[in-house]
């Protein structure tokens, strides 16, 4: 039986000691200045910044050296700190927050549970992708996650329909998959055609299997401030990011553009709610959400601490339209037509690179919020198939345990029986 939370199931809370933060005290930040997310940019604070050096990325850390990987973000921190004594320039560069390095470390900590999960249960967790039509760019994203599941020891399966499906037989499907004891995870790949209703399709989901975390009962604990049994890939992914950087919302003023279940009405729910016992304890922020009806844009984005943006517009937010000392976390992915590539485009973000400079700290399009989707969707898998198999053994025991109580009944029975005709007798 597995009664430990595994490693990858855990947050980040008292195992990381970002190097962001190590490297706040060792430079003498005020911690109200760091933890607050003000930026270093910002003049509240009583003790004098010490800029970060010619070193613009830090690295996420972890304390507690056990794994190679471990111990790569150990000495990643070590050369960053030394740098930064060095070289003390007054320039602050912006910190750029390396969602490929977070999620690979995230990745190899879960593929070890896997494998004790696998040797503690003979259960080996299966994720299953839907997928809807025809285009590359998907395919793409799903060749992401059949490679990274199956890099952790899961099972993947890829059932592809074409965009003739009707919903009924898509639900059938779904249906199908939810009933296979043998699949822990569904998810429906997104976006789907038209013809077919998302929300329709998603419920079809059972709520146990919905690693997505995209139906109304997942997404309806979340709104209720609740713990839901899984959170969306992205929006669990920036909370991963802001755990593992100690960037904190609360107090702040966060605007996300986009209000898609997917990213931006779940994220703002989840930086808005200050809740102990849920898992988005980082949040207890003023929120705006924008979207495509909403006016004064400028003026909100100007107003923004964080910046959360999610509507693939390429290079939507620039420069001029931010704060100096922002938080920018670029959800959008778009391509942009690049004769020096040879796939002949690049991929871009919502947010114009110019306007990093302006940032504390930024994600990057590619190998920012991208990866940790990924990382998040194999830790709800995970999650899926521990808690499945704990219900089945459970299930076993409860069954067990009622056939042996029977049986005594029946010997007591018996025994009493044959005492009464011993004294007959
Ligand atoms: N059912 C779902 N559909 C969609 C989701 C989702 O979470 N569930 N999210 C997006 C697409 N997506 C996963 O499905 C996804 C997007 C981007 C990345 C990623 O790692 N991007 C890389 C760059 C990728 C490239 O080179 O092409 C990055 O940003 O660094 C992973 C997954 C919509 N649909």
């Amino acid at each position: 039986m597995i009664s430990r939370i595994p490693r990858s199931l855990q947050t980040f809370n008292g195992k990381f000691m970002p190097l962001f933060s190590a490297y706040t005290q060792q430079h003498h930040y005020s911690t109200s200045v760091i933890s607050n997310i003000t930026s270093p940019h910002a003049t509240t604070s009583t003790s004098i910044p010490v800029p970060p050096q010619s070193t613009t990325e830090i690295e996420p850390t972890h304390t507690a050296t056990t794994t190679l990987l471990d111990k790569n973000l150990d000495l990643l921190a070590k050369i960053n700190e030394t740098q930064n004594v060095i070289n003390k320039k007054p320039k602050r560069e912006p910190i750029k927050l390396n969602g490929t390095l977070l999620s690979n470390h995230i990745i190899g900590s879960i593929k070890k549970d896997v494998e004790e999960f696998k040797a503690n249960s003979g259960v080996v967790p299966q994720l299953v992708v839907i997928y809807v039509g025809d285009n590359k760019q998907i395919e793409s994203f799903i060749k992401m996650k059949k490679r990274a599941s199956e890099s952790v020891g899961f099972k993947f399966t890829l059932d592809k329909y074409d965009s003739s499906i009707t919903e009924e037989q898509l639900i059938k499907q779904i249906q199908y998959h939810s009933e296979d004891p043998s699949v822990h995870g569904i998810i429906v790949q997104l976006p789907l055609p038209e013809h077919l209703e998302n929300h329709k399709i998603i419920q079809s989901i059972d709520p146990k299997k919905d690693v997505d975390g995209l139906n109304s009962i997942n997404l309806g604990q979340i709104f209720l401030s609740k713990k839901p049994l899984f959170i969306p890939c992205t929006p669990l992914g920036i909370l991963e990011l802001f755990k593992a950087y100690n960037i904190k919302a609360e107090g702040k003023n966060v605007v996300v553009l986009g209000r898609s279940n997917l990213v931006g009405r779940t994220i703002a729910t989840l930086l808005s709610q200050k809740d102990m016992t849920n898992p988005c304890i980082m949040g207890g922020a003023s929120v705006t959400l924008l979207h495509k009806y909403s006016t004064d844009i400028d003026q909100h984005l100007k107003q923004a601490d964080i910046i959360i943006s999610a509507t693939g517009v390429g290079g939507l937010i620039k420069k001029e339209n931010v704060k100096k000392g922002v938080i920018l976390i670029d959800v959008g992915i778009s391509h942009q037509i690049d004769p020096t590539k040879k796939s002949g485009y690049k991929l871009t973000g919502d947010v114009d690179p110019e306007t990093y400079s302006r940032s504390i700290a930024y994600t990057p399009v590619p190998g920012g919020v991208g990866p940790l989707t990924v990382a998040m969707l194999l830790r709800n898998t995970l999650k899926s198939a521990i808690l499945h198999y704990k219900i089945q053994t459970n299930r076993m025991n409860r069954q067990f345990n009622e056939k042996l109580q029977q049986k005594q009944l029946e010997m007591n029975i018996k025994k009493r029986n044959s005492k009464k005709v011993e004294s007959k007798e």
